[in-house]
């Protein structure tokens, strides 16, 4: 790199292991996101490190070469003497063989990422082992491994203090940070860290970190809280009792039980804290059931704040980043409508988005829940986009949200020629094509939403009696007035609104 940021960000190399089920393409457009997450995050990613396995290696997530590979470029001793190492089954043996001779090329820095080249040569042997190589039998084997590795890991941990302590003569801008792709267990992450000398997250680590920089709302800090506490608990065991004993104080267990059982308590806390918060929005939300209600949702950095923006006139953050929006904001849509449409911005989602995680922003996903219309965003000009839209929709699946009448929305089609929206709009005619940066598009949709929602209404008489004539702004705020009459039992009006909003209304003021 031959320029010199003004400021020095920390340099981080990223590392990804392609399982057999997962194609060239979407290997990489994994690391390409990583990059972003990392990016995000305020580090620099410079070079990437990339395997084919049928799993991650139990001891150190890459083969032996690989992790020399590595090691080179962050300056670490490339091994860890002892304790968890990687027994490699035979089958696997085979898959990863060719992927050992070619390791070199594998190995690429300043973003010339070489997995693309490296995998076309290997593909015939790809298609070829995963037939041979069932994922059950894979995956048995790795929990045996692990299992057996954790068990013995106090003993090996110690060992591999002495023996391996990384050297301190890192010479140069080395990388300072080494990033991998998957969820590591702790004995993975400290025996990386021990061969590379450098400082080791996984892709949930990293995810977590941004969501705790980004959250604002004092709603969305609790939820992050609960996610982060719940991702480090389990790796306490390792870190802290690690560190207790190379600082020779040797009461590692008992200070991380305790650790622990102060963590169990804040998440309790915190828990308790937010239900009474969420309570609240329930209430809320109850109040809004009868009114018109769209959600944006979909994957992050698709655009549904720029949306947001163009549809409400709200500020809510825009951002070229990756999970710019932790809190969920509601407004009506401007100019207003009678009755008012709310349209809500949401949490963007994540490829292999941690479970937790998921459940902490309760709220979003309970925004969708409510709404009588999901507005799926997606960035159209990703190419893998596709996929993206199968992990939004999976997760409302799994909360039930897939029952929800939706749209797709496919955005940012102005950076798409006129053949690739031709070729969309042939593939998706239920779509809407836009650009959140078109003001005519934005106001397309506006008539999108509209016309739903007057699809669903019906018309209605409703009697307001005179004595009532105060609370008659709740008729207007609930359905479309067509036309007033007035009687000696009151004011007659013929209105327009959704079933449930003319129920409530014709038994309040029954009187
Ligand atoms: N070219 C183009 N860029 C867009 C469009 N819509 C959004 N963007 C850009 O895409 C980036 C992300 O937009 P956001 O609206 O913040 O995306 P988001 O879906 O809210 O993202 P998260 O909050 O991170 O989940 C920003 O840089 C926007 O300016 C579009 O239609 N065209
Ligand atoms: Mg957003």
């Amino acid at each position: 790199m031959s320029k010199t940021p003004p400021v020095v960000r920390p340099r981080a190399v990223l590392v990804g292991v392609q399982f057999p089920s997962v194609t060239d393409t979407e290997h990489a457009a994994d690391l390409a996101e990583l990059k972003r997450l990392v990016h995000t995050l305020g580090y620099d990613a410079v070079a990437t490190v990339s395997q084919r396995r049928g799993a991650l290696a139990t001891g150190t997530v890459l083969g032996k070469g690989k992790l020399k590979d590595l090691a080179a470029l962050t300056g670490g001793p490339g091994v860890i003497t002892s304790g968890a190492r990687d027994r490699t089954s035979k089958a696997r043996a085979k898959w990863e063989a060719a992927e050992e001779d070619s390791e070199a090329e594998e190995t690429s820095e300043e973003g010339t990422e070489a997995t693309d080249s490296e995998s076309e040569d290997t593909e015939a042997e790809d298609s070829e082992t995963e037939g041979t190589e069932t994922e059950g039998t894979e995956s048995e084997d790795t929990e045996a491994e692990d299992s057996e590795t954790d068990d013995s890991e106090a003993e090996d941990v110690d060992e591999d203090d002495d023996a391996s302590e990384p050297e301190e003569d890192v010479s140069g801008p080395r990388p300072t940070v080494v990033v991998v792709d998957h969820e590591l267990s702790p004995s993975q992450l400290r025996n990386l860290e021990k061969a590379t000398g450098a400082q080791v997250m996984d892709r949930t680590g990293v995810i977590v970190d941004i969501f705790h920089r980004h959250a604002r709302s004092h709603e969305a800090r609790m939820q992050v809280e609960i996610a982060r506490l719940t991702y480090l608990a389990p790796r306490l065991r390792e870190s802290s009792g690690g560190r207790e004993r190379q600082q020779g104080r040797g009461a590692g267990d008992s200070a991380v039980e305790l650790d622990r059982r102060k963590i169990r308590d804040r998440l309790a806390e915190l828990r308790a804290g937010l239900a009474v918060i969420q309570k609240e929005q329930d209430h809320r939300r109850y109040a809004r059931r009868e009114q018109l209600r769209v959600a944006l949702v979909g994957y992050t950095n698709a655009g549904k704040s720029s949306l947001m923006r163009a549809l409400t006139g709200s500020e809510v953050l825009v951002a070229d980043q990756l999970f710019a929006t932790l809190d969920t904001t509601v407004r009506a849509l401007h100019p207003e409508t009678r009755p008012r449409v709310l349209v809500s911005d949401t949490v963007g989602f994540i490829q292999k988005l941690p479970h937790d995680l998921v459940a902490s922003f309760r709220s979003t996903l309970d925004e969708a829940l409510e709404a009588s219309l999901l507005l799926y965003v997606v960035d159209a000009s990703d190419p893998t986009w596709k996929l993206q839209l199968e992990v939004t929709r999976s997760v409302l699946r799994e909360i039930g949200a897939h029952t929800v009448p939706s749209k797709l929305l496919l955005n940012k089609t102005d950076r798409l020629d006129q053949a690739a929206q031709d070729a969309l709009r042939a593939e998706h005619p239920e779509a809407v094509l836009l650009s959140a940066h078109r003001p005519d598009d934005v106001a397309k949709l506006r008539q999108v939403i509209i016309q739903f929602f007057e699809a669903s209404m019906v018309e209605a008489h409703l009697v307001i009696p005179y004595a009532s004539q105060g609370r008659i702004g709740e008729v207007y705020e609930h359905t479309t007035v067509l036309n007033e009459e007035y009687d000696e039992h009151g004011r007659k009006l013929r209105v327009r609104g959704l079933p449930a909003a003319i129920a409530r209304l014709t038994q309040a003021f029954q009187a």
